[in-house]
């Protein structure tokens, strides 16, 4: 990794859900994909290693230790206040943006500890897209809104094919197309967060972050993204947070379970999670003893 490549001069947003940040090729050009990779099908991509996190006097993450691999769905569940949400944010260091948040440990994206002195949260954020619970599209054309992140990086050259190509494979081109000046707020909730899964992909960065992104939306909206969700992975690798266990079931790859106290008591194949896992915890949570 090139350090120089990680400086930026861009103000941060430090809004609640802030402007999702663009791609660039800034963070990891320099590191070998396949350095220390094993001989598997699978690469890890995403790294915790003994993560814990603190509000404060207040633990959220409790040493978690995972590896995510790449181009996959990777679910993260539990209960209410076990630190789903803080550990999506860890990982592009959107709890920066909160002041009582302490991290210790290290977050390793493609080797690198995003922790490092050295790193730009912004061009982190860059590589690492986010979508938020509630679609949050800008209030600009259905166009603009896409072509944000574009500009910003300076890649404003085929905007609208670009746009169109983001469109599509947000799954979104068919509805739109002829109202691409439209406003984005005009659209309905579930094209809304297909608007802004278009905006977060259009820069094409690696990972997608999702929390609970179908949680505000009706059950033929919620469909359509899953659907779009597990489309991605074929590109990028997605990490979502969910409350709804059918959800995470139906669409990952891998699940992470957290349980109170923001500790990671299991993180494996889905099906293995769901059918048979080793923790008698976990098995009382997913089979609705608790939580
Ligand atoms: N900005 C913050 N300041 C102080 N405490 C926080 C903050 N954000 C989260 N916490 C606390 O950290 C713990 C973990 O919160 P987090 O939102 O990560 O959990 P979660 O599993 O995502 O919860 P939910 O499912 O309800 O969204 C909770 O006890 C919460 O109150």
């Amino acid at each position: 990794m090139s350090n120089d490549q990680l400086t930026s001069t861009e103000t941060e947003s430090t809004d609640d859900q802030p402007a999702p940040t663009p791609g660039t090729d800034s963070l990891t050009d320099s590191v070998d994909p396949d350095e220390g990779a094993t001989p598997t099908a699978e690469r890890t991509i995403l790294e915790a290693r003994d993560l814990s996190v603190y509000y404060g006097e207040e633990q959220a993450l409790d040493g978690v230790d995972i590896e995510i691999p790449e181009k996959q769905v990777t679910a993260v569940i539990g209960p209410s206040g076990c630190g789903k949400s803080t550990f999506l944010r860890c990982i592009n260091r959107m709890n920066d943006l909160v002041d009582a948040a302490r991290v210790e440990g290290e977050l390793l994206f493609d080797g690198k500890n995003v922790y490092d002195e050295d790193v730009d949260p912004v061009a982190l954020r860059r590589k690492i897209g986010m979508v938020f619970q509630s679609p949050n599209p800008f209030p600009k054309s259905i166009r603009d809104n896409v072509a944000y992140g574009l500009k910003v990086q300076g890649k404003d050259e085929n905007v609208d094919e670009q746009v169109r190509k983001a469109l599509e494979r947000a799954a979104l081109l068919e509805e739109v197309e002829d109202q691409l000046d439209s406003s984005g707020l005009d659209l309905s909730g579930g094209q809304q967060q297909r608007l802004c899964i278009a905006r977060a992909i259009a820069p094409d960065p690696d990972v997608i972050l999702m929390d609970e992104p179908a949680s505000a939306l009706d059950p033929v909206a919620t469909s359509k993204i899953e659907d779009l969700i597990e489309d991605l992975a074929e590109e990028y690798t997605v990490v979502i947070v969910t409350h709804n266990m059918q959800q995470a079931a139906r669409i990952s790859d891998k699940t992470a379970v957290f349980l109170t106290g923001g500790e990671l008591v299991e993180f494996d194949d889905t099906d293995k999670i769901f059918e048979n896992p080793e923790h008698d915890r976990v098995e009382d949570y997913i089979t609705g003893k608790f939580g």
